[in-house]
This record gives C-alpha cells, sequence and structure tokens, in this order.
C-alpha cells in the first residue's frame, strides 16, 4: 500500500452518528484549515474498515483498504500525533456478524464469523475477528492518560440553560444490586514488581498443567493484579435477584461493559440470560445447543434461533410470564435488556437511569423503578451510593451545581480495559497460577469450570505521569482533589503505595485527598450540589464511567465533554466527547432524516487540535483558527444553534452551517492575520446573505427517509448526498 504523507492533523473516520455528522462537518473543517496551509486528512478506524483491513487476501485490489489502525497506533508513538479521535463501534458479536454480512452483500468475499471454529482456518478467521471485536480501537490509540473536563462555557451554557431532570422521591424502590463475594473485587490478589519480569498463566489441574498465556513481559514497577469471579456465586447471585425484584414488583435490570471489556462481560451477560430463562435452558438446554444458541449473544440471537420450535417458544412465553418485568432498550420493538449484550452499556445506562429519577422503561412502556444488577462490586457502590444520595436528598440541580472533572490512569491498556488477553473462562477445576520466569508464583487461585479469571495490570510511567496530571490540574485549578482508591482493595493498595510518595516529593500532599469510590462518590456530590468543583483522580473504569456519570447530571449529555489525552510521546489526541456512537440517532435519520447528534464534542476537540498544533509547531496560523474555533463555539451555545431532537427543526447540519458561519465571522473580525480576516470576509459575508435560503434548503429535505447505501459501510456518494443537502451552503464552502 502506498505510504501516506502524514497530514497536519488527522480525523478519525468512523461509524453510526459522529460518522453522518462528519460527512456534514469535515469539509468545512478542510476548507477552513486549508487557508491557513493546515492539512486535515482522514483515517479509517469504522468497525467496515477495520474488517476489510483484516482480510486483503480475500479482496480484490480495488476493494482494499490499508491498516489505518495500525498506522495510527504508531503514529501515536511519537510527538508528530495530532489527532481528531471521534467516537467508534465497540462491537459486540451480533454488531460484528452484521457488518460481516453487510459488506458480504455488497461484494466483498471475506468469511462468515466462525461462532465454533474447528478446522485450523476457522481458527485462523476467528482470531483475526477476534482482534477487531469489542473495544479495539481506543486501546491502541490512547497512549497517554485521561483529562475530561466540561470546557467553560459548556458549563456554564448548561448552568444558564439547565436541561430537565427526572424527580427522585425517597421511598423510591431503585436499587444497585452487586455480589458481597466471589466477585472480581474480593478475590483480587495484586503485587508491584521490583524487576522486570517475563511471566506466564498457567492451569494446573489433576492431569497435568496447561499454558493459558505466556511471552507476558511487565517492566519494573508494573503493578499485575489477578482475580477471578466464581460462575456458581455468579448465579446463585442472579437467581436470587431475579428472585428478589419479583417481589419488589420493579423491573430488572442488568449494567455491564460487553464492549470494553470484550472477554468476560459477554460471559456474565450470558449468565444473566441463562438465569432468566433457567427453566428453558434445562428442559431444551441440548436442542438449543443443536440449534446453535449461545447465551453469550443474547435473547434476540437465542429467538431468532428457536423460532421455528413451537414448545420451546412456549416454554419461554411461560418462563418470561413468571419473572419480573425486564428494564427494556426499546419498549416499542420489544428489545429487552437482555436481547443484545451491547445494547445496555453501564457507563450510559445508569447515569441515564439515575438522571430519570431511577426510572427505566417498562415493557409496558411505561417508567418504572427499578434493580439495577451489576455483579461485580469493584465499581457498583459508585452507582448505589449516588442514588442513595438523590432519594437522600433530591434530584442535583443543573443550573447551580458545580463540577466533577476527571483525571483518569489510561495510558498503554491501564488496568482492567488492558485484561482481555488474560483474562480466560476456565474450562476445568484447577488452581491458575501466574508464574515469573525465575518460578516465583506471583499470583495463584483455586478455580472451578465456568469461573472467569482474569489477569490485569498498570506499569510504573503510566501511574507516574497520571499522578504529575493530577498534580498540574489541581495546580491550575486549586479545585477539591480526590484520588478515588480503595485501600482496602489489592490493586488500589498498590496504587496508594506509589501515588503517595511523589505527593509528597512534590510537597502537595495536603493538597489532595484519598477515599473510597463510595466515600468519593458522597463527597463529590456534596461538593457540586454546594456549587463547588471537584477533580476526581481515578484508574481507566471510573475515567470511562465518571466521565458519563456527572456529564449527564451536569449538562445532560456526555458528548459536550473536552477529552484530551496528553500522549506520553509527546503527541496529542483529542477526543470527541465522552459518550458513544448513539444508534438510536442513525435510525431517526433514516426514518426521518433528521440527525440529532451534537457536534459540540467535535467543535471542542477541533479547537484544542489547532492550539496544539499552533504549540507543537509554532505554527501562529493554527493559533488564530483555534481561537475562532473557540469564538464560534461559544456563539453556537449563546445562540441556541444546537440540533433539536424533532423532526422539522434544525439539525446537526443547520448547528454546522451556523458553525461555519461563526467561524468564518471570528476570522473576518481577527486582526493577527490579515490575510486570513480577508479570506473570511466575504464567506462571512455571503453565509449570513443565504441564511433563509440554506436553512431553507436544509429544513426541506426533513420528514422522509433517507438513504445512505449502507448502516456499517455506507455509500459515501449518497451520505454525501442525504449530509450536505445544501446547494447554497456547497457552493459557499467550495
Ligand atoms: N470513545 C468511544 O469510542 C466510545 C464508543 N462507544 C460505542 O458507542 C456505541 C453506543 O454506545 P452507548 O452506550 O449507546 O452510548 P451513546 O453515548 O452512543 O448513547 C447514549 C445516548 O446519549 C446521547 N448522546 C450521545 N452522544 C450524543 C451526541 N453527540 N449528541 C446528542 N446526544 C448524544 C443520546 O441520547 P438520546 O438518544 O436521548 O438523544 C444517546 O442515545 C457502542 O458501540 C459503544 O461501544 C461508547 C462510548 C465511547
Ligand atoms: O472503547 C470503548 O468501548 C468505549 C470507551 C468509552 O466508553 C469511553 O472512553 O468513555
Ligand atoms: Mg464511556
Amino acid at each position: 500500500m502506498v505510504n501516506k504523507t502524514v497530514p497536519d492533523i488527522i480525523y478519525t473516520k468512523v461509524d453510526e452518528a459522529p460518522e453522518l455528522a462528519s460527512a456534514s462537518l469535515l469539509p468545512i473543517i478542510q476548507r477552513f484549515a486549508a487557508a491557513a496551509d493546515i492539512t486535515v486528512g482522514t483515517r479509517d478506524i469504522s468497525l467496515a474498515g477495520r474488517i476489510l483491513s483484516t482480510f486483503p487476501d480475500k479482496l480484490s485490489a480495488d476493494q482494499r483498504v490499508s491498516d489505518d489502525l495500525a498506522e495510527l497506533g504508531e503514529l501515536v508513538k511519537t510527538p508528530e500525533a495530532n489527532v481528531i479521535k471521534l467516537p467508534n463501534i465497540s462491537a459486540s458479536v451480533p454488531q460484528l456478524l452484521a457488518a460481516v454480512s453487510e459488506l458480504q452483500a455488497q461484494g466483498y468475499d471475506i468469511p462468515d464469523y466462525p461462532s465454533e471454529p474447528a478446522t485450523d482456518a476457522e481458527k485462523d478467521v476467528r482470531a483475526r475477528y477476534d482482534t477487531i471485536k469489542g473495544s479495539a480501537v481506543n486501546p491502541v490509540l490512547r497512549e497517554g492518560n485521561s483529562d475530561r473536563r466540561a470546557a467553560a462555557a459548556v458549563k456554564s451554557f448548561a448552568q444558564k440553560n439547565p436541561h430537565r431532570m427526572g424527580e427522585w422521591s425517597a421511598d423510591s424502590k431503585t436499587r444497585v444490586a452487586a455480589m458481597d463475594g466471589g466477585d472480581f473485587f474480593s478475590n483480587e490478589k495484586s503485587a508491584t514488581l521490583a524487576d522486570a519480569a517475563k511471566a506466564k498463566i498457567v492451569l494446573e489441574t489433576a492431569d497435568g498443567e496447561t499454558v493459558l498465556k505466556d511471552g507476558l513481559s511487565y517492566p519494573a514497577g508494573t503493578v499485575v493484579d489477578a482475580t477471578y469471579m466464581s460462575a456458581a456465586a455468579l448465579d446463585a447471585f442472579l437467581a436470587e435477584e431475579i428472585e428478589k425484584t419479583k417481589a419488589e414488583g420493579v423491573l430488572f435490570s442488568m449494567h455491564l461493559k460487553a464492549t470494553m471489556m470484550k472477554v468476560s462481560d459477554p460471559i456474565i451477560f450470558g449468565h444473566a440470560v441463562k438465569q432468566f430463562l433457567a427453566p428453558v435452558f434445562e428442559k431444551f438446554g441440548a436442542e438449543m445447543d443443536a440449534l446453535g444458541v449461545s447465551p453469550n449473544s443474547g435473547l434476540g440471537d437465542l429467538l431468532e434461533r428457536v423460532k421455528g420450535n413451537a414448545d420451546i417458544m412456549a416454554a419461554i412465553d411461560e418462563t418470561m410470564a413468571a419473572r419480573p418485568p425486564m428494564y427494556m432498550v426499546d419498549s416499542d420493538r420489544g428489545i429487552t435488556n437482555l436481547h443484545v449484550p451491547s445494547d445496555v452499556i453501564v457507563d450510559a445506562s445508569m447515569p441515564a437511569l439515575i438522571r430519570a429519577g431511577g426510572k427505566g422503561w417498562g415493557p409496558d412502556n411505561k417508567e418504572h423503578d427499578a434493580a439495577c444488577v451489576i455483579p461485580d462490586n469493584s465499581y457498583a457502590p459508585v452507582y448505589d451510593e449516588a442514588i442513595k444520595f438523590f432519594k437522600a436528598n433530591g434530584k442535583l440541580n443543573p443550573a447551580t451545581a458545580g463540577t466533577v472533572q476527571n483525571i483518569g490512569l489510561m495510558a498503554q491498556k491501564a488496568e482492567e480495559y488492558g485484561s482481555h488477553p488474560t483474562t480466560f473462562e476456565i474450562p476445568v477445576n484447577g488452581s491458575v497460577k501466574m508464574v515469573l520466569d525465575d518460578g516465583t508464583v506471583l499470583h495463584q487461585h483455586s478455580v472451578e469450570a465456568g469461573d472467569i479469571w482474569r489477569s490485569a495490570s498498570a506499569r510504573k510511567a503510566p501511574i507516574e505521569d497520571w499522578v504529575n496530571l493530577a498534580i498540574a490540574r489541581q495546580k491550575a485549578t486549586g479545585y477539591r482533589s480526590i484520588f478515588w482508591l480503595d485501600a482496602a482493595r489489592a490493586h488500589d493498595a498498590e496504587l496508594i503505595a506509589m501515588v503517595k510518595p511523589i505527593l509528597e516529593a512534590q510537597g502537595v500532599a495536603d493538597k489532595f485527598e484519598i477515599m473510597t469510590p463510595r466515600d468519593a462518590t458522597r463527597a463529590s456530590l456534596e461538593t457540586i450540589t454546594k456549587g463547588e468543583n471537584t477533580i476526581a483522580i481515578t484508574g481507566n473504569v471510573l475515567r470511562d464511567y465518571l466521565t458519563d456519570l456527572f456529564p449527564i447530571l451536569e449538562l445532560a449529555t456526555s458528548a459536550k465533554m473536552l477529552s484530551i489525552v496528553k500522549l506520553m510521546q509527546g503527541g496529542g489526541l483529542f477526543e470527541t466527547g465522552a459518550g458513544g456512537s448513539a444508534p438510536k440517532h442513525v435510525q431517526q435519520l433514516l426514518g426521518q432524516n433528521h440527525l440529532r447528534w451534537d457536534s459540540l464534542g467535535e467543535f471542542c476537540a477541533l479547537g484544542e487540535s489547532f492550539k496544539f498544533l499552533a504549540e507543537t509547531k509554532d505554527n501562529a496560523r493554527a493559533k488564530v483558527l483555534g481561537e475562532t474555533v473557540e469564538t464560534a463555539t461559544q456563539g453556537i451555545l449563546d445562540n441556541g444553534r444546537s440540533p433539536s431532537r424533532k423532526v422539522g427543526e434544525p439539525d446537526n447540519r443547520d448547528s454546522h452551517y451556523w458553525f461555519a458561519r461563526y467561524w468564518a465571522e471570528a476570522l473576518a473580525a481577527q486582526s493577527d492575520d490579515a490575510a486570513l480576516a480577508a479570506e473570511f470576509a466575504p464567506v462571512a459575508k455571503a453565509l449570513a446573505e443565504n441564511e433563509g435560503k440554506i436553512t431553507g434548503e436544509l429544513a426541506e429535505v426533513q420528514g422522509t427517509p433517507a438513504d445512505i447505501g449502507g448502516y456499517y459501510h455506507a455509500d459515501p456518494a449518497k451520505l454525501v448526498a442525504v449530509m450536505r443537502p445544501s446547494a447554497t451552503l456547497n457552493g459557499i464552502i467550495g
């Protein structure tokens, strides 16, 4: 493949709603940047792009695509990196299957996904697909720690225009259920390696030793954990919670992260499907097996496979009728919580439920209290405490609430989010050992068949960088700064032992508190309720969870977050927002040609990316572009130009028109660069003079279905036609 020259700024090509938005926004960005001789190019990290780049041997020369993720993975390890990263799909198996069949229908001769690979060839195909599955992009690009917060303008807009919040009542029956033993939290062991080491993971059984993983290698100072979730304890817990929920008369809901935790959480999800339908599995287990049912793929896939068998269908109906009502993903279409493993993702689902006053949607299309099952107890206390806080104190008031910012340990696949290659569903009873090359047994657990064992690690350099980033942000803001670490948890105790000496050496220990996640949740909610601000300094999972939880309460959405990853080798990665790819938004576009995706996250990231370019490359024109992007973003907020959720009202495309107009006006008005001012004065004028015509052309297309020629792999020409429907605007942008 030709080696493309690296543009000044890379804008990632992704999937679903953000990719639809890019079709409209990116041409504007490229046009404005070109005026300052700055190149903005794309690299494809979409699910479809990643599938195609994985099977070059199956494609014709003109179908082949380059492996852009691999290229970006190298780039982020250099000081040259300046990447704007939009959210991409972290595919569950059902999503992967759908993308594969769409590509096959488009004429790409890629292989089927082998669900039960038998031959060597099938195993090879499966191994290749497994690299694409789940969260396969973020861990590759995130070679730095995370700094996520609402920009000052965004926070002040939310305070001036508070969104609706559901009411909390003191007698709400909504609660969080987590295991009180046998889970990852309670079985965790952790150690910090004094010296660099190689390691292997073995399973010892009565029949001998099986190597689960070899060739692991850790630098000195790495914190290495091992833990497991007992399948028997999980099943007992789930069975009990299903009964308890039934007795309480609330919705049964299950909140996991089957995307990011792509090995462990689909298995846990499968246990829930099996427990919920336990009588059906007891009676028809063999038949369902023969029909290819895999509980890990969810109820949706299961129903599809058994729908021809009336006996099984009757047993399912009978069981479901005896179960508690389920929390619904889409009650109109009958999609339950257990249909697809990736439909309910804890970081977004729990905050949405909490924002709604502890309510979820039931099968009757009405809101109800819910039992929120989050099996592992490592982070469930955050939601439990938040719910208790709101029951006692009532809903948060976004008009007066302060903010919770986040500094997250993320670099180099830190902690649980890097544990997929070292996570195993144990096949037979035995003992799992993590053995170092000098023979030391670092960790050991007795396990039973079905238990989920995993090892996670965090390296020293990222940990130090994270603490230093926290020190810098505390210094810059003066905010109450809390490390969310639990001294009683094995992993956190190791981190605390590294954090404290750094704080002491820098003479700032008195500026920081260290609290358990539960206590920190309460302290943070108390702080923001008073209108004050705080910084949550957390590990990787809480980084993810909290940067949805607090933004959704404070700003209504995490899409508006500023998300900066200061890469450890000096580059910059600017993530847009903190939320996902909003599949519901695509459905609305396809049905009504209205895109409610808010690109505020992209605007914020773009401003930061230009400013970073200005600093690292001493590029004065990039500075002008960065500052004027900020003015334009402010203009969007001040004048209420964000997209509406309803068809017939201004949408994402209208907001891009306004962004271009405010940006051009700001460029025309500034005096740092006369050439840019002269170039954009007529653009600003044309955009203003044609306002009615452009907004009319944009409005005209709404209300009827839109065809983009594919869900995962749209037809570029059709996509452009849908997302750039104003000939007048296109003419001015050029
Ligand atoms: N960094 C990344 O790459 C991330 C990727 N993901 C991936 O995204 C997919 C969907 O995840 P999911 O958990 O449903 O989360 P989403 O954030 O996509 O959706 C949750 C809800 O948030 C609202 N929302 C999110 N972004 C915007 C936006 N820009 N403008 C307006 N509203 C917004 C929407 O609410 P409403 O419908 O009410 O308008 C949406 O339905 C998954 O494949 C997941 O793996 C998830 C998180 C981060
Ligand atoms: O990579 C993923 O799967 C999701 C990432 C995410 O949710 C986040 O970073 O906030
Ligand atoms: Mg998240």
